[in-house]
């Protein structure tokens, strides 16, 4: 795993959107597509928007596939999407073809939106089991990941799939990546910053492990994969080893 930290959230941002350029490159390169997986809550979107202006001309967006690592059970036109999100600020700025993006169809309702979303994962990693070229992770003031929350069910699902449960502390239905199909990808990126992050970001890193606590512990470097988190310092400013 490793640890990016710079002095503000500006310079966490662009080196973000620098590493997503890279990575989209390298996966492009390799096997002719990068598929990448977006976070949701109010962090990605000042990387949505770098992206879609300084990287514009830089990546080849006709090769990138998007999906969405945790979806809330709402309509797709309802200010609390992530897709909605994305949609405004990425998807419509760069022109994005909507065949290249898979919006979670919460009109199916959330168990069968989940059920249809690892049905389009199976199709489209050709019946392998599904490896991101990169999935962004941000993480909640609670130690939430994707919608991994603490004390729910799903943090000791095994499989790598997608999955709906109801959310007592946010009062709804979320549909969310597990944790065994995040640790499945090439590259895994926490966008964190602001002070307010900083106590999840120590349990996280420096706390001994208790997953019903903070969810966030859950996601790992596997051989295959590689874990870097990019913070700013008010983020990790309460870690004692950076
Ligand atoms: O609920 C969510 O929040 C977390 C963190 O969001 P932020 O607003 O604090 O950036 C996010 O990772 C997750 O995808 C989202 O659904």
């Amino acid at each position: 795993m490793k640890l990016n930290v710079f002095n503000t959230a500006d310079e966490v941002l662009a080196s973000l959107a620098e590493f997503f350029a890279e990575k989209a490159a390298e996966a492009i390169e390799k096997h002719g597509r990068f598929a990448v997986a977006l976070s949701g809550g109010s962090s990605p979107k000042k990387l949505h928007e770098l992206l879609a202006s300084e990287y514009r001309d830089k990546i080849e967006w006709e090769k990138v596939w998007f999906f969405f690592g945790d979806e809330r059970d709402v309509p797709l036109t309802d200010s609390q999407s992530n897709y909605l999100m994305a949609k405004h600020t990425l998807f419509d700025p760069l022109g994005i073809d909507p065949s290249h993006v898979f919006p979670v169809q919460t009109e199916l309702g959330a168990d069968e939106a989940a059920k249809q979303y690892t049905a389009n994962l199976i199709d489209f990693f050709d019946g392998q089991s599904a490896s991101f070229d990169l999935i962004i992770l941000g993480l909640g003031d609670n130690s939430h990941t994707a919608s991994l929350f603490p004390h729910t069910s799903v943090l000791h699902d095994d499989s790598a799939s997608v999955q709906a449960l109801y959310i007592d502390e946010v009062k709804m239905n979320r549909i969310t990546f597990t944790a065994p199909l995040i640790n499945n990808a090439h590259h895994i990126a926490f966008l964190v910053y602001g002070e307010g992050k900083a106590e999840a970001v120590k349990h996280i890193l420096e706390d001994e492990q208790d997953i019903e606590l903070y969810p966030a512990q859950l996601i790992v470097e596997t051989n295959d994969g590689d874990l870097q988190w990019f913070m700013d310092e008010g983020a990790a400013g309460k870690l004692e080893k950076k």
